[in-house]
């Protein structure tokens, strides 16, 4: 399976994988042929399957916390973006920097991370990658994201408006994959007002009035194929965010993320800092979602502080699909 020249080209000894067998489109067939690529390279390879929310951060964290002989150097998230989220938080726990690279094979519905990182190629060329580390792929180390308002830690993004009011919506759609969320977002789009809203980043307000979406991250990618922040470099020690106003109709939010065209768009502000702030201005709470989970602290705000160079992640950056 791999040439004599690739089993000695990068030190990837041990690799967790963890797999979520309740993400939108896990396999067992998938868990399967992984098993058998790492173990045809690895000297070590231990599987765990979640078994509920939130128990993925502990099984990452024990692993992370065993003894350097046995401790994996990679972990591999098999799931979607919730168990990569759940996954980071596990290797970077107490806020501290990574030590262990993390991959990632796409099971789950929106799958925003994976395709941030490789477009649309296969995940067996992905984890490949993370194995032997052969030319067209990279290890980054990228930056993560803290949501003061919870003090939780935020990987691909966050969200107000109309893109977290869909994922509301989306719990009552009988489809998988991306087509689950986009039917989502059309139905919610067709209803959806904009919010008296505005968006200061280090300090300074860059919008100010009828706000669409406000969206703050991270990853280019959200919903698994809207580029929602096409300009994102995800190891620049900042954090983008594009505020879309009430000059864009909520029911063209789809089509233009679509391809990134929204920038060009009148009442469109794209800015980048460290710290970032989108708040709501009437008075009721902010509806917003973070890494695809609908929050409902119940606030008027959410603040993203940028947590510099927290986690080595493979991926071909910048990745076919992924650019601008
Ligand atoms: N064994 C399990 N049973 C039920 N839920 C689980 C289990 N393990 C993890 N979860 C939860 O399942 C949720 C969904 O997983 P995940 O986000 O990976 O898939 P998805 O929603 O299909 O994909 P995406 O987030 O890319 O749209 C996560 O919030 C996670 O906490």
């Amino acid at each position: 399976m791999f040439s004599p020249n690739e089993m000695n080209t990068f030190p990837t000894r041990k690799a967790l994988i963890v797999a979520n067998p309740a993400a939108g489109t896990m396999r067992t067939k998938i868990l399967a042929e992984l098993t058998v690529l790492c173990r045809t390279r690895l000297e070590r390879v231990d599987i765990r399957l979640t078994t509920r929310r939130g128990d993925t951060r502990d099984i990452v964290r024990a692993a992370l916390d065993a003894p350097e002989a046995t401790a994996p150097d990679l972990v591999i998230a098999v799931g979607g973006d919730g168990t990569v989220g759940e996954v980071i938080a596990g290797m970077t726990a107490g806020l501290r920097p990574a030590g262990a690279a993390l991959a990632i094979v796409p099971a789950g519905t929106g799958n925003s991370g994976y395709r941030m990182l490789w477009g649309c190629r296969p995940w067996q060329e992905s984890v490949r990658a993370a194995l032997v580390g052969p030319a067209g792929a990279e290890r980054r180390i990228v930056d993560l994201a803290l949501l003061i308002e919870t003090g939780t830690l935020v990987c691909l993004g966050a969200c107000s408006g109309v893109i977290a009011q869909a994922l509301e919506t989306a719990r009552g759609i009988p489809l998988t994959g991306p087509a689950r969320y986009a039917r989502a977002l059309a139905d919610t789009a067709e209803t959806f007002t904009a919010y008296p809203g505005r968006v200061t980043v280090d300090g300074a307000v860059c919008h100010e009035g009828e706000t669409v979406f406000a969206n703050v991250g991270g990853g280019r990618i959200r919903g698994g194929q809207y580029l929602v922040l096409p300009l994102s470099v995800p190891d620049d020690g900042l954090l983008d965010v594009c505020a879309v106003g009430g000059e864009v109709h909520p029911t063209q939010v789809a089509e233009l993320t679509l391809t990134g065209s929204h920038l060009r768009r009148p009442g469109v502000v794209y800015a980048r800092g460290r710290t970032i702030r989108v708040e709501r201005l009437d008075g009721l709470p902010l509806c917003y979602e973070h890494d695809g989970e609908l929050q409902s602290a119940g606030g008027p705000a959410m603040t993203l502080e940028v947590l510099p160079a927290m986690i080595p992640v493979w991926g071909a950056l910048p990745a076919e699909g992924a650019a601008a």
